[in-house]
């Protein structure tokens, strides 16, 4: 199924002081001489949310968090929830990204979780899934990714604005991608898992990829069936960079 309109997602992770704010002044004043023809976020660390959001304000530019705790408040220090990120004005939040189900032995159970808390909140979950090296070597790409789109999805997405992240890890900040066939056939899975899983109504979701997208891939990769965006690191950070990947979409 084609969308029409694709999503093209920066994540900053921990990177960005206020200064780069510069980069958010630059790409609105680009998306204002030329509007972009698909939605375009940017998710910086949670000490930016607010100023990103006041940045982008009055442009076509959304801001979204990283994560998410599952609970809606207490005792959790260091968290941040769905309802502080919409507070401080997110309208989307990445969930279940590698490196934290990772370094923070998040597992699809949490991710469903945290996804579930983002809709409660009216915030858009990216919910992200994909395999590692290892499990690629050894044939299971599609299966591990199709498990995880069954298990990390809450039924509480259908009806609501909200996106599946296809990221291999072993293509994340290693400047490797997977070939255009490989990421045809993992989206399709992950198209027909969430068929099964959500029935119709999740047709409309964009499935993003993410991985090692640049300037000079982007386009290629962008007009793969059932590739609906992006979900960009590295190249997120300078407007130089992303302009032309949402120029692409
Ligand atoms: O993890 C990613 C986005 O969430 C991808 O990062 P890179 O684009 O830097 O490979």
């Amino acid at each position: 199924m084609k969308q029409s309109v694709k999503l093209i997602a920066g994540n900053w992770k921990m990177n960005g002081l206020g200064a780069s704010l510069d980069e958010v002044a630059v790409l609105r004043r680009a998306l204002e001489a030329e509007p972009a023809t698909c939605r375009v976020a940017l998710c910086p660390p949670a000490t930016l949310v607010e100023r990103l959001g006041a940045a982008a304000r009055g442009s076509a530019i959304e801001v979204g968090g990283q994560d998410c705790r599952a609970e809606p408040h207490g005792a959790f220090t260091g968290s941040v929830s769905a309802a502080m990120l919409k507070d401080a004005g997110a309208s989307l939040v990445i969930v279940g990204h590698s490196e934290r189900r990772q370094e923070f032995g998040e597992n699809d159970g949490l991710v469903a979780a945290k996804a579930e808390a983002a809709v409660l909140a009216s915030l858009a979950p990216i919910i992200c899934v994909g395999e590692t090296l290892e499990q690629r070597e050894a044939g299971k790409a599609v299966a591990v990714v199709r498990d995880q789109v069954m298990n990390s999805l809450p039924k509480a997405v259908l009806g609501r604005d909200f996106a599946v992240a296809y990221e291999p890890v072993w293509a994340i900040g290693t400047g490797l991608t997977p070939t255009l066939e490989q990421i045809e056939e993992v989206h399709r899975a992950v198209r027909a898992a969430m068929l099964e899983r959500l029935g119709l109504g999740s047709a409309a979701a964009p499935i993003l990829y993410g991985g090692s997208v640049k300037p000079d891939n982007a386009r290629d990769i962008l007009a793969v069936p059932e590739v609906g965006g992006a979900l960009v690191g590295g190249a997120s950070l300078k407007a130089a960079d992303f302009l032309p990947i949402i120029r692409a979409a």
